[in-house]
């Protein structure tokens, strides 16, 4: 296994701010714009859900990947930075799934 990681990743994908949409699919993916960006997250993460409903690893494999790449292009369009999100489930550490979840009611 190589030490590629998402932050690499999320590093090409903002690296593709600068590049021509014609050679880029990132760079047409932000061009078209949010609603765009998170509809195809949305579509593959649908596809995301049926592999793993139909037991395909394989599939599950390739469609998570593509899932996870769309995030991150949705993220670099929200400006939003992937370490923000590491350090939001990074402070989850401490606690379980559902103490975090009864949390939420008392932020509010
Ligand atoms: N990891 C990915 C990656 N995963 C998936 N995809 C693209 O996501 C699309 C998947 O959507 P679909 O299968 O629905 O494809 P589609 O039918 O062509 O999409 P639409 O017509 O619906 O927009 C395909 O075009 C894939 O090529 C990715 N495109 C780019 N990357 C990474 O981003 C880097 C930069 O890519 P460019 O921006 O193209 O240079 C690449 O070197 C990769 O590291």
């Amino acid at each position: 296994m190589s030490d590629f990681s998402l932050a690499d990743l999320a590093q090409i994908i903002a690296s593709k701010r600068g590049a021509d949409a014609a050679r880029s699919y990132t760079k047409s993916l932000f061009e078209a714009g949010t609603p765009r960006i998170a509809k195809k997250f949305g579509e593959e993460a649908v596809e995301t859900v049926i592999a793993a409903m139909e037991g395909d690893r394989k599939n599950l494999t390739s469609e998570a990947a593509d899932t996870l790449y769309h995030l991150l292009v949705l993220l670099e369009a929200g400006g939003v930075a992937l370490a923000e999100v590491l350090a939001e489930l990074e402070t989850r550490t401490v606690q379980s799934g559902h103490a975090e979840k009864a949390s939420r009611g008392e932020r509010k």
